[in-house]
């Protein structure tokens, strides 16, 4: 029912269209014309379908950049905005707590097959990487670590980012001399998502792998000099080789949200270890028979990254209980609200 790929005709194989989605969206018994989300907004939203791009209505779903939806096209001539009529379930989804702090969630991009850690050579924090790690691992995606401006540093960075990033490729990369561009291109597939500080060279490795630029940068608003990151009219790039790129500026801050399988898939050496320890809800502190503790006195593992994994256990912690919090007040809330309807419906018989 919906097209296989058809390169160069078909608008959507530049943005991530592919047999493994054609399959997703033959699961789907929604009838409508196939298309992707390139930029979520609060009203309407922005989509590629494949009859080219299109303005949709949300129509009641909640939609973020890189969903796959069934859209009806605009039904008349003079209506040039379509409907969307189901999204297909996501994979790889980056999430966030949000940064109201209101104790929610929100999705900032869907369907990523890969997240490209960015991390500049001369000012790496390794607490950071290990942070964005876990944020990449929990959205289900394949995390990279891509050390850029690595001609500014003589200091052994790659071995100690290495040693933080297991079951993620590392790769060295300098965008003067282009070296490690291709390595990169070779370790990174489908939708790309690339996430680091401010200053990492995200851009600049961006560009250099699809050969342009493709980020304009909104002119520096005068005064507040605001405006210099909401770039582009677009969030989502195609990349060139099928590959799409999903760049939104709230990507760049992270705050875990009930990330405790990233936890787990970023820190595989602690987690082995803790199967190990007497207790099982061990937080390998004070702990007798913690087999953590025993490794780091060993010299096995560095307590660094224990540290590190405890204070992202705890903020992930921390963060799932207020949401609980938060849960439970509403549904308390609801419970008085229904119970005064019903006092007063039984009041005013
Ligand atoms: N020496 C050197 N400088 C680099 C390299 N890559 C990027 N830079 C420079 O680092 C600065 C920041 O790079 P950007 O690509 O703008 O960084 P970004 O991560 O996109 O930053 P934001 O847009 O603020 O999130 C720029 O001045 C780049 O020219 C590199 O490999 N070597
Ligand atoms: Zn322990």
């Amino acid at each position: 029912m919906y097209p296989e790929v058809l390169p160069g005709i078909e608008p959507l194989a530049e943005y991530g269209w592919s047999p493994q989605v054609a399959e997703r969206f033959a699961d789907s018994d929604v009838q409508g014309t196939p298309g992707r989300i390139v930029r979520a907004g609060r009203g309407s939203s922005e989509a590629v379908t494949s009859a080219g791009p299109l303005t949709v209505r949300a129509a009641g779903h909640h939609l973020c950049t890189g969903d796959w939806v069934i859209v009806r096209e605009p039904a008349t001539d003079g209506d040039t905005i379509g409907t969307v009529c189901a999204v297909l379930p996501r994979t790889g989804a980056i999430r966030r707590a949000d940064a109201s702090g209101r104790s929610e969630e929100q999705v900032l991009a869907a369907n990523v097959d890969t997240v490209v850690v960015t991390v500049a050579a001369d000012t790496v924090d390794l607490g950071r990487v290990e942070r964005l790690l876990v944020l990449a691992w929990d959205s289900g995606a394949q995390p990279v670590v891509a050390l850029t401006k690595v001609d500014l540093t003589t200091e052994p960075v790659f071995e100690r980012v290495v040693a933080l990033a297991p079951g993620a490729s590392v790769v060295e990369v300098c965008a003067l001399d282009g070296s490690g561009l291709s390595e990169l291109r070779d370790r990174i597939h489908g939708t790309v998502v690339f996430v680091g500080v401010s200053g990492a060279g995200k851009s600049t490795l961006v560009n250099a792998l699809c050969g342009r630029d493709i980020q304009a940068t909104a002119p520096v608003r005068q005064g507040d000099g605001k405006g210099r990151h909401t770039t582009t009219d677009r969030e989502m790039f195609p990349l060139g080789d099928g590959m799409t790129l999903i760049d939104t500026p709230g990507l760049r801050g992270v705050g875990m949200w009930d990330a405790g399988a990233g936890i787990a898939a970023a820190f595989p050496d602690i987690d082995d270890l803790a199967q190990h320890c007497r207790f099982t809800d061990c937080a390998h502190e004070s702990e007798p028979g913690c087999a953590v503790r025993s490794a780091v006195e060993h010299g096995d593992l560095d307590a660094r990254r224990v540290e590190s994994h405890r204070k992202l256990q705890r903020e992930n912690q921390w963060v799932t209980a207020r949401a609980d919090a938060r849960l439970r007040h509403e549904r308390t809330r609801e419970a008085k609200v229904l119970s005064r309807a019903i006092r007063a419906y039984y009041r005013d018989r």
